[in-house]
């Protein structure tokens, strides 16, 4: 098995464990995952409902703590930090969540949701943090007229852009995607994925992105890891695993997304098709 192409990575995870405690005992959701992602680069991690891809996700970016590996970006190991060494880097490594809604203060307007991560960075005049707000607003497509409205009065592909605009507000050097295109309509989320190819263009940001969807794992990552069972089974360029899939796992996942129904175990995520069918008829106000 192969890893990703990478002379020296700025993200390297190494051999990352990662736990949950559960009153059965301890339920291991990552199992010695090691992969490594250059600067400004993007690399995709699949794998079907429960095989960790949330999990690791989530340790990326110390939302919870690895039991046993290294997470080393830019040099620095997050891993074993403790929450106090880790708050000055937090900004650095941002995360877009796969329910834009539930991931959106519905008492705060747009304008507010992407300015309070420049209140928490010490931005204090409340006149400077609007106008970035706005700004941030106006790069990911959403109409002025927009700013002063609350998540409710959004589509999901609008809602997602907010979310961006809010993970892009702290200027991070990595920004995690959690299935954010996954619960959206296929065109919404087409315009969603040229986002973030035009905003990793335009600012050199790494990605991850995590998808159960292979289609969009094509569209924009250099590089992909297959999961299964919180280990990585396959690894390497996305062209290459995915046009010749040497796992016999990953050639089912390829199957799978051609035909959702061919195999057993590749289930549809519970919260996609409602979430899809609520989205489907809204535009993005582009
Ligand atoms: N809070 C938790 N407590 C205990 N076990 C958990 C918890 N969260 C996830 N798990 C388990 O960890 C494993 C990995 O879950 P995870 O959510 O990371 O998978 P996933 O690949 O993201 O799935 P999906 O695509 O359905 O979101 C699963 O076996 C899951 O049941």
């Amino acid at each position: 098995m192969s890893r990703p192409a990478a002379q020296s990575p700025f993200l390297d995870v190494e051999d990352l464990v990662v736990d949950y405690s559960t009153p059965a005992g301890p339920v291991r959701a990552v199992d010695h995952v090691s992969f490594g992602v250059p600067r400004g680069g993007s690399l995709a991690v699949v794998g079907e409902s429960g095989c960790g891809k949330s999990t690791l996700a989530r340790a990326i970016v110390r939302l919870l703590k690895p039991a046993a590996g290294r997470l080393v970006l830019d040099g620095t190991d997050l891993a074993t930090l403790s929450e106090r060494r880790l708050r000055p880097l937090r900004r650095r490594v941002q995360m877009v969540f796969q329910d834009p809604y539930g991931s959106l203060d519905p008492h705060l307007t747009a304008e507010e949701i992407v300015a309070e991560p420049l209140r928490l960075a010490g931005v204090r005049d409340k006149g400077e943090r609007r106008r970035r707000a706005g700004e941030l607003l106006d790069r990911v497509g959403l109409p002025t007229t927009a700013r002063e409205r609350r998540p409710a009065e959004f589509s999901g592909g609008q809602r997602q852009r907010i979310g961006i605009a809010r993970a892009l507000a702290s200027e991070p050097d990595l920004l995690v995607c959690d299935e954010a295109t996954s619960a959206l309509d296929v065109s919404v989320q087409a315009q969603v994925l040229d986002l973030l190819r035009e905003l990793q263009a335009e600012t050199g940001i790494t990605y991850i992105v995590i998808a159960h969807h292979l289609g969009v794992v094509s569209e924009i990552s250099d590089d992909v890891v297959v999961l299964k069972a919180g280990r990585v089974v396959e690894s390497g360029p996305t062209a290459a695993v995915l046009s010749s899939p040497a796992d016999p796992y990953t050639r089912a996942l390829r199957r799978a997304a051609l035909d959702p129904t061919a195999i057993r175990g590749l289930k549809p995520r519970a919260a996609a098709a409602p979430a899809a069918a609520a989205v489907s008829s809204e535009g993005t106000g582009k």
